[in-house]
């Protein structure tokens, strides 16, 4: 069939949370995607995957929902997140669907399985939603 056109690009800025994940966790979140964007591994996942440029013309009907680093800060950054678990499924999505299109035995999607270990190891103290409150000693 056709090749389907490429879906909408995330953060949707007309339809973002009313109540997104507080100042705290936004702030952890991008120290982490930032610390994996430095990895060699990750210079395939910095970008949205260009199906130009790797002339995959049928890879959204294979990948709905296409995700990679830069979309995932700048939905940090827009507030775009309501829950601190969604950024960890984008994160998810992204090394999914390069699994997916790819094959699990390729280099590429070892690649993804690296980046991806560090991150679960750098999302061990995620802090919680609300802060522990400031004990005021009588
Ligand atoms: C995650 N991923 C892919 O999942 C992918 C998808 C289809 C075909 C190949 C690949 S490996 C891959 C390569 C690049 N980028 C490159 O190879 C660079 C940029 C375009 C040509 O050189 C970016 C994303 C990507």
């Amino acid at each position: 069939t056709d090749p389907a056109p490429k879906p909408p690009t995330e953060p949707d800025l007309n339809n973002l949370p009313t109540n997104p994940i507080p100042k705290h966790q936004q702030q952890f979140a991008s120290r982490v995607i930032k610390i994996i964007k430095r990895m060699k591994d990750a210079a395939p996942f910095l970008a949205p995957v260009d199906v130009e440029k790797l002339k995959i013309p049928f890879y959204y009907n294979y990948i709905t929902r296409p995700m990679d680093l830069s979309t995932i800060e700048k939905k940090l950054n827009a507030g775009a997140y309501e829950d601190i678990q969604h950024y960890i499924d984008d994160f998810n999505l992204m090394v999914n669907n390069c699994i997916k299109f790819n094959g699990s035995d390729s280099g590429i999607s070892q690649m993804a399985r690296n980046i991806q270990a560090s991150f679960e190891k750098h999302n061990l103290n995620i802090p919680p939603r609300e802060l522990p409150k400031k004990e005021t000693h009588s």
